[in-house]
This record gives structure tokens, C-alpha cells and sequence, in this order.
């Protein structure tokens, strides 16, 4: 039976967004990972130079950060993983030329299941949390830009995103209860 993979890679319906899920060594007194590893990266094709480490801690259930992403010169690509409770961690894909413009995937991130989400340059990102005193860490490959820190409306009726409020308000920053609708933002990518 072969053994499992360091890294687990897969693929999504967006070209470029991939589901890492490192392995985990479980012993008895609980597990271990190498929860980053350039050369299992390089392995599985994705040769990216983080240079940032990000972490948001969310006390409340049904929080939503986003949808953000920074523009051209300090486009990021995002390495997102949750270290306590869990999200659902959402990539739109804003490549104009790209047959998925538009269109978004979401995944269930959490700190049991271990996986990581990598969302590249050229995608909003955003999550909503599903547990209390959710701990999200990413690795970005750009500094932050706040001139070109950008974001679009988390409830746009045209990307129709299920956050999994189960129908509850979220809990929002103001910056995020007011940003622009996706038809009006003019994608730089
Ligand atoms: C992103 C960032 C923020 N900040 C400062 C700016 C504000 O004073 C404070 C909170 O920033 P913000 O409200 O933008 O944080 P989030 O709403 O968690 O935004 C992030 O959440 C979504 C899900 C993302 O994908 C982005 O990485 C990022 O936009 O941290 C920094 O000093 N450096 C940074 O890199």
C-alpha cells in the first residue's frame, strides 16, 4: 500500500486555486506536520516566494472577512490555513480573460481537517467563521499595500456566495459593509 503523500495536492474547478493537505505523523500523544515546505511546494508545482505571515484571530461565529485582494504592483498570492476552529474560505476568480471570471469556489478550512487553501493573484479572497474564536494564519508573497488594498461586496447578488450564515447577519468590519459591487469594479487582472 503506498504511503501517503508528504503533500496532498488538489486541483479545483479555478485554474491556479489547489487544496494542500499536509501529512500529518499521529502518535500517541497526538500528531505532527510540516505544516509549510518549499520543496513539497516545488514538488507539486507551486514555486511561490512568501515573504509575509498574516493572522486573524475572529471571536464570533458567523464573522466575514472579505472579499479582498491588493492590485497590481502588490498582487498577492495567499497560502491560508485555519490553527483553531474553522472556516469557509472562499476564492472569486477576477481574470477577466478567464473562462471561470466570476465564478468562486469555497472550501470548509478548519484545524482538524488541516487543509490549506492557496488562492493566487488575480482572486478576491474571503471567509466566513463557523466556529467561535477561529485563528486564520496566511502566507502572502506581496507586502501589504493599503493604496492597493482593494475588495468587493462578501453579498454580491451576482457571485451568489453561501458564507453559511445560516440566514444570521454576519459580523462585519465597516470598510466591509460598504464595499463595491462586483459589475462596478473594473478588475486589473
Ligand atoms: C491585511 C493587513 C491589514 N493590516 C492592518 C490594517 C488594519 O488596520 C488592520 C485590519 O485590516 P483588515 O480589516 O483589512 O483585516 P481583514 O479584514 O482581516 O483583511 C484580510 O482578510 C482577508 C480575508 C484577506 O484575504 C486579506 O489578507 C486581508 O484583507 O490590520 C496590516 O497591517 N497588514 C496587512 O497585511
Amino acid at each position: 500500500m503506498s504511503a501517503q503523500p508528504l503533500l496532498d495536492v488538489t486541483r479545483t474547478e479555478l485554474e491556479g486555486v489547489v487544496i494542500l493537505k499536509p501529512r500529518r505523523f499521529g502518535d500517541g500523544r497526538g500528531w505532527f506536520t510540516e505544516s509549510f515546505n518549499t520543496a513539497r511546494m516545488r514538488e507539486a508545482g507551486i514555486d511561490l516566494d512568501f515573504i509575509q505571515d498574516n493572522q486573524s484571530f475572529s471571536a464570533d461565529k458567523g464573522t466575514v472577512r472579505g472579499l479582498h485582494y491588493q492590485t497590481p504592483p502588490a498582487a498577492q498570492d495567499k497560502l491560508v490555513r485555519v490553527l483553531a476552529g474553522a472556516i469557509l474560505d472562499v476564492a472569486v476568480d477576477l481574470r477577466r480573460a478567464s473562462p471561470t471570471y466570476g465564478r468562486h469556489v469555497s472550501v470548509e478550512l478548519s484545524a482538524e481537517n488541516g487543509l490549506q487553501l492557496l488562492v493566487p493573484k488575480g482572486f478576491a479572497h474571503g471567509f466566513s467563521t463557523l466556529t467561535p474564536d477561529t485563528m486564520v494564519f496566511y502566507k502572502v508573497t506581496a507586502p501589504y499595500a493599503p493604496d492597493c488594498d482593494k475588495g468587493i461586496a462578501f453579498d454580491d447578488p451576482d457571485l451568489k456566495i453561501d458564507w453559511g450564515l445560516g440566514g444570521e447577519t454576519p459580523i462585519l468590519s465597516d470598510k466591509d459593509g460598504r464595499q463595491p459591487s462586483f459589475a462596478s469594479v473594473e478588475s486589473p487582472f
